[in-house]
């Protein structure tokens, strides 16, 4: 292609196209390279590199700039400017009705109807319906057909026109229409969308740039204080879902809605910014300002600030004297006799939690958790306490319950909820204390629902190991109530697994004291040599030393969990998967096989739920096997897998929120307990390798750890501690409810 130049002169060339892939986009000065298909030849690409503003997949786009050669990438086009474009009314009509909008219209009828009436097209349909008879094919028979179904595709026809006319494709149109009516089944779609275009930013696959460039090709300004608004959300939205924090120092924000939104060399932008935080002290809307406990800005979204105030509220209201007796040696005496005698911070952390009616119990593994919560389920039980017992994750819950032999629910269950919607303020569970397990995985969102269901009289002890990593979901509740010193804290420190002779228990407190674990019978390091080779080196004595467990050790490899930090690399999730798969469950002559982004599920293979599915009864982290593929009535694939006991037919979509789980991440893995562990510790880990992340993973295991890579390796998971810090409102919340302590 000679630059497909649309318009040439002084030096600049500019030509159109629809990006294809964003390749690279540094979120910090706005340097982008993408993959575009050019209009004037879509079958070829080109690589177009430039600081831009917002680029995203299947936006059409003007580029203005220079070709040039790059030594090391060839020949590719530097944008200088780039404007979003849209299609034409006329090509908007023939891709709505060559989407099949309008049963009864196919592909060549569409072109001739619009080759007819051209953009008057449906003004047609709706004043003179006759004349369509005037168009080759449409006949008496299916007229009338078509008139009623115009009919029903007419509400969605304005919409669905406008967002072909911004470049969206048919399944978005299609997918915005359906997300807009289920947000408000009373309002106008068409304009919310024209009074607020960052709404189509709710819909998965639209990003907040492709959202942004409609807005900016429906007319808005660069400057506009809504546009101000929306970026600001996006920018907190980014910061909670990557890295946790749920609020943002003020100042921060000029420099990142300057690359955000492309206004670079705006001046108007810097009044702008205080403009609109100025409106967030009424409080109203999306975003409101905080104020630190030294008195500096934040700016946070505003269901954080809901989530930490209600945190902080039902904290206050909880908390107090706890209505039993405190538990006393006495009664520990008369409870343990004939088992283990408790140590002395063990008995110490009983004395503690029941003090309150707010408390908190952590520690490291095998350092007593559960059998401390055992002791106060029995003293509550005692004290004719009713006793609920839940955990975030159904793996936590499901250990929970076979640690106590009490029932344990998840969080979301016991809550009786079906969707991640705010809760029913009044509804109260009916107990005098609730155990929540493995709370360092409860996010803020978890917290305040849960919290608020809790009847005024009723305990609340929070058990869990601070130093795991934090929730998925934004904030870290346990680590600021902790922090706050509000509510007693019961620290374990002594390993007592130890008396069973594990060193996984003893390797972990090593490895949270930055120290190299001893090496012991459940505790192995396999160490790989190799240069380049090293990565494939490492995953092939990964595969080898599985096997050798199963052939030699006779451990079955339901047993074996590969937990690796990342999912690229040849010992990421993605590549260990595909070799486990081969190797535990290679497949058979004649097995149907079910192929899902890039994996062929069959028989046998292990997988994993990534979503809660309440019709399903599956939740985030089960684990299950897939037990037949099979073909349904009408030849679709289905799948029947086996969780637990329990058999579950998923059709394809539902296998939607599978994944293959013989190699799991870091993060995955965090609430659940494996009887073996296996996971490399390489350098090409790089920023993965820090000591939280590590030592949630060793602690997974029950009774082996089996570490394979380099030694480099192993001491930089160790030094390295990862600042945890997540920036939240939460202890200031609690400050100015309880003042005191925090
Ligand atoms: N004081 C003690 N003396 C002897 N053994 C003990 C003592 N306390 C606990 N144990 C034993 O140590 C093991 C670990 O205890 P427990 O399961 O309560 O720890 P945990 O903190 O819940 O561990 P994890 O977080 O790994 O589940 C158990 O087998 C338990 O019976």
């Amino acid at each position: 292609m000679s630059g497909n130049p649309l318009e040439q002169g002084e030096g600049v060339e500019s030509f159109c196209g629809r990006i294809k892939q964003v390749v690279f986009h540094n979120l910090e000065n706005g340097y982008a390279v993408m993959v575009v298909r050019p209009d004037e030849a879509p079958e070829e690409t080109q690589t177009v590199v430039g600081v831009l503003a917002a680029p995203a997949a299947e936006m059409r786009l003007c580029f203005h700039g220079q070709w040039e050669s790059n030594a090391k990438f060839g020949r590719q086009f530097k944008a200088e400017r780039m404007e979003p474009l849209g299609t034409t009314l006329r090509e908007a009509i023939v891709l709505f009705l060559q989407s099949g909008s309008i049963k009864g219209i196919g592909k060549t009828m569409a072109n001739r109807l619009v080759e007819r009436f051209g953009e008057a097209l449906f003004e047609v349909m709706d004043e003179r319906p006759e004349a369509l008879l005037e168009v080759r094919g449409v006949g008496k028979a299916n007229h009338g057909r078509i008139l009623k179904n115009w009919q029903k595709a007419r509400d969605d026809a304005q919409l669905m026109l406008l967002l072909y006319q911004l470049g969206f494709g048919a399944a978005l149109t299609r997918a915005v229409s359906k997300c807009l009516r289920e947000a408000d089944p009373q309002a106008d779609p068409l304009k919310m969308v024209q009074e607020n275009p960052y709404l189509l930013a709710q819909v998965r696959g639209i990003t907040f740039q492709r959202a942004d460039a409609a807005a900016l090709q429906l007319g808005m300004q660069r400057l506009d204080p809504r546009r101000i608004e929306a970026g600001m959300q996006e920018i907190l939205i980014q910061l909670a879902n990557n890295e946790g924090h749920t609020l943002l120092e003020e100042p921060r924000f000029h420099q990142q809605l300057t690359v955000l939104l492309a206004l670079q060399g705006h001046q108007d932008q810097l009044n702008l910014v205080p403009m609109v935080l100025e409106r967030l002290d009424l409080g109203q809307g999306p975003l409101v300002r905080v104020y630190g406990r030294d008195g500096s800005p934040f700016v946070q979204l505003t269901r954080y600030h809901d989530y930490e105030k209600q945190i902080a509220y039902h904290i206050s209201r909880l908390h107090g004297p706890s209505p039993i007796e405190t538990i006393s040696d006495g009664w520990i005496e008369r409870v343990s006799r004939g088992h283990f005698s408790l140590s002395v911070d063990q008995r110490q952390a009983l004395k503690t939690i029941t003090q309150d009616k707010v408390a908190i119990l952590t520690g490291g593994p095998g350092m007593g958790k559960t059998t401390i919560t055992r002791y106060v389920i029995e003293h509550a039980v005692e004290n004719k306490q009713t006793v609920k017992l839940c955990a975030p994750t159904g793996r936590a819950a499901k250990q929970l319950a076979e640690a106590t032999g009490e029932v344990a629910l998840t969080i979301h269950r016991l809550m009786g909820k079906g969707s991640d919607e705010s809760v029913d303020g009044q509804r109260k569970f009916e107990c005098d204390l609730l155990v929540v397990d493995e709370s360092s995985m409860m996010d803020e969102w978890m917290a305040s629902s849960l919290l608020q269901m809790l009847p005024d009289h009723c305990r609340l002890l929070l058990v869990g190991d601070a130093d795991q990593l934090p929730s998925v979901a934004a904030g870290r509740v346990l680590q600021d109530l902790i922090q706050s010193g509000v509510v007693p804290v019961a620290r374990l420190t002594e390993v007592h697994r130890q008396a069973e002779g594990s060193g996984i228990a003893l390797g972990a407190v090593e490895i949270l004291h930055g120290r190299r674990p001893q090496m012991a019978r459940d505790f192995k390091f396999v160490a790989v040599t190799g240069g380049m080779e090293h990565l494939h080196q490492c995953a092939n004595r990964m595969l080898e030393g599985i096997d050798k467990m199963m052939r030699v050790g006779g451990i079955d490899g339901a047993e074996i969990q590969v937990i690796t930090p990342m999912h690229g690399t040849e010992v990421g999730v993605k590549a260990l998967n595909e070799r486990l798969h081969e190797q535990l469950n290679p497949y058979q002559a004649g097995q149907e096989v079910l192929e899902l982004d890039g994996f062929a599920y069959r028989a046998g293979c292990r997988i994993m739920q990534t979503k809660n599915d309440y019709d399903l009864e599956l939740f985030n982290g089960d684990q299950g096997e897939i037990v037949e593929i099979s073909k349904d009535a009408q030849g679709e694939l289905q799948v029947i897998a086996k969780f637990d006991e329990a058999q579950k037919l998923l059709d394809r979509e539902q296998m939607g929120n599978i994944v293959p789980c013989y190699a799991i991440t870091v993060h995955k893995s965090q609430g659940g307990q494996f009887n073996y562990v296996v996971t490399p510790v390489v350098t090409a880990h790089g920023k993965m390798l820090y000591r939280n992340l590590f030592y949630t993973c060793v602690t997974r295991a029950r009774k082996g750890v089996v570490l394979v890579g380099s030694y480099e390796a192993l001491v930089m998971a160790i030094s390295y501690k990862e600042n945890m810090q997540r920036n939240t409102g939460l202890l200031s919340r609690i400050e100015e409810r309880m003042g005191g302590a925090v």
